[in-house]
């Protein structure tokens, strides 16, 4: 070794570990910090997925429906987490139609109970809840005849306690509950709630009876048809009515009660109905139509009649317009029958029977114009050719569509006041997601607590978010540990060479 060399390059190379130790310490620094990445995340994972489940059997007046939901276990208070995984429809009636055997309602649900029981895993089904809700049919029944409808639903009852499920209760709901739920329902799924934004309005058709509600600014003109809700933290005033006996089922056999009180009181004369379509022709009881409390009946019509078609919209139009009220309205606002209604507010989501029939009618699209004429088209077409043209469709339906089409455009236009310009915020809908719209949803989500007053606290970032932000960091500060490593070097060498 020379002994002019300068004293820095002599300790230079007196040391000659300085540059691998700097390579070895950065190696274990960028290990360290992958490492600690990776604890974090798979610590934050959730190992396996845990979920929970519920059903709901919505007993309608038509038929039964069981709905299976299904959420993850840690997440149950965050909107949108809640997720239909199974319908399944009960052959048959509705409950109320078991009012004579009543006996037999509990055992119609045995084959969709065992269906849903099947989707739970073993180990969840223990603590599943059942709920079942029953609608109009059973509100009609229970009107007419208390213990009948008390002997159906013990019966349902009796059969859901023995399942290896934890039943919850089965009860009849009110018109205001049923709107109300599906207000949430639809809210729900489209993540209304926690985002804040604006709500969708619930336009519910079934079998016998119909639900309109939505959010309203206006002060309540009758308490009854207001309903306060806190949810996730903010506040919403909702206006819902139900209209008993205005379901579409009910709604034609009071059409058909108005136009045989003008026929002659002989049996089997010909009821000419322009609501149906011309070449229909049936013998029908009039107890099929007179068996209601919606229909008011001089004496107890027995006997038969002949429906015959005669299909003629604006004539049917004005025929379905006579089932409605719109002359009196002591409220500031109304709807039909002296109901307050205040202004219509916002888009709508239309479903159950409004969703079947639109669809079926291809008229979920369109201005109400065209729906008219869509639909005068549709009701002149003969009998035959309706039958041929769907010859999959149960004729029971099929020979109802053109009076369902009218009612729904009558009910909407003249009853809800929706105009040409409002038409476009009705959107007929089926399913939000992979969840059904309708009323059990909301209905297990609050029965089981599942919708928070206040926004539950969420950590700053989500779950993926994170995961980036600290891979990112993790190639980051290696890199830039090298690049400091690099400069360092090179300004060592820099200085070497200006003082060699
Ligand atoms: N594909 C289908 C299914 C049902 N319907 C009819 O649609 C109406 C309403 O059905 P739904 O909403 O299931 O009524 P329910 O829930 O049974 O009745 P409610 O809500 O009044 O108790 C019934 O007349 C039913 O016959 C139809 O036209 N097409
Ligand atoms: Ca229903």
């Amino acid at each position: 070794m020379s002994p002019r060399q300068h004293p820095l390059l002599e300790m230079k190379t007196k040391n000659p570990w300085h540059r691998p130790l700097i390579i070895c310490v950065a190696i274990v620094f960028a290990v360290a910090v992958i490492g600690m990445v990776t604890t974090g995340v798979i610590q934050n994972r959730h190992i396996r997925q845990k979920y929970k489940y519920g059903i709901v059997l919505d007993a309608g007046s038509s038929h039964t429906s069981v709905y299976v939901y299904q959420w993850p276990a840690e997440k149950e208070n965050n909107t949108g987490m809640v997720q239909q995984t199974h319908v399944c429809n009960v052959k048959g009636k509705g409950i109320s139609s078991y009012a004579g055997s009543p006996d037999a309602a509990g055992s119609a649900l045995g084959e969709c109970m065992e269906e849903a029981r099947s989707k739970v895993p073993t180990e969840r089904q223990k603590e599943t809840p059942v709920y079942l809700g029953a609608t109009a049919g059973m509100r009609l029944l229970r009107m007419e005849n208390q213990s009948a409808s008390d002997q159906v639903l013990a019966s349902v009852e009796n059969f859901l306690k023995v399942t290896p499920l934890s039943y919850q209760g089965a009860c009849i709901i009110t018109g205001q509950e049923e709107g109300a739920y599906g207000w949430i329902t639809v809210n729900y799924l489209g993540d209304n709630f926690r985002k804040a934004q604006r709500t969708m309005g619930a336009l519910d058709l079934g079998g016998a009876s119909t639900q309109i509600t939505f959010v309203s600014g206006v002060e309540a003109q009758s308490p009854q048809d207001f309903i306060h809700f806190r949810l996730y933290g903010n506040e919403y005033h909702v206006y819902t009515h139900s209209f008993l006996c205005y379901g579409k089922d009910q709604a034609l056999r009071l059409a058909l009660s108005h136009r045989l009180r003008a026929l002659p009181e002989t049996t089997n004369s010909t009821l000419l109905d322009h609501c149906f379509h011309t070449g229909y022709r049936k013998q029908k009881d009039l107890s099929d139509v007179y068996d209601s409390p919606c229909v008011s009946k001089q004496g107890t019509p027995t006997g038969t009649f002949i429906h015959q078609g005669a299909g003629n919209w604006s004539l049917c139009h004005q025929h379905v317009q006579g089932l409605f009220n719109f002359s009196q309205c002591a409220k500031r606002s109304c709807s039909f029958n002296g109901v307050f209604q205040p202004p219509l507010q916002g888009t709508f989501g239309a479903f159950s029977a409004f969703f079947f029939v639109m669809n079926f009618l291809n008229l979920t699209s369109g201005s109400l114009d065209d729906a008219k004429q869509r639909l005068t088209s549709y009701c002149s077409t003969p009998w035959e050719k309706i039958q041929k043209d769907h010859p999959k469709v149960k004729e029971k339906y099929l020979s109802e569509y053109c009076f369902s089409g009218t009612y729904i455009l009558t009910l909407l236009e003249d009853g809800y006041n929706f105009t040409s310009d409002t038409w476009k915020e009705i959107k007929f809908i089926k399913k939000i997601g992979d969840s059904d719209a309708g009323w059990t949803l909301g209905y297990m989500l609050n029965m089981t607590n599942m919708i928070p007053a206040e926004a539950p606290d969420r950590p700053p970032l989500p779950h993926s978010g994170y995961v980036a932000v600290m891979v990112l960091l993790a190639l980051l500060l290696p890199g830039l540990l090298f690049l400091g490593y690099r400069l360092f070097r090179r300004s060592g060498s820099a200085s070497r060479k200006q003082i060699v």
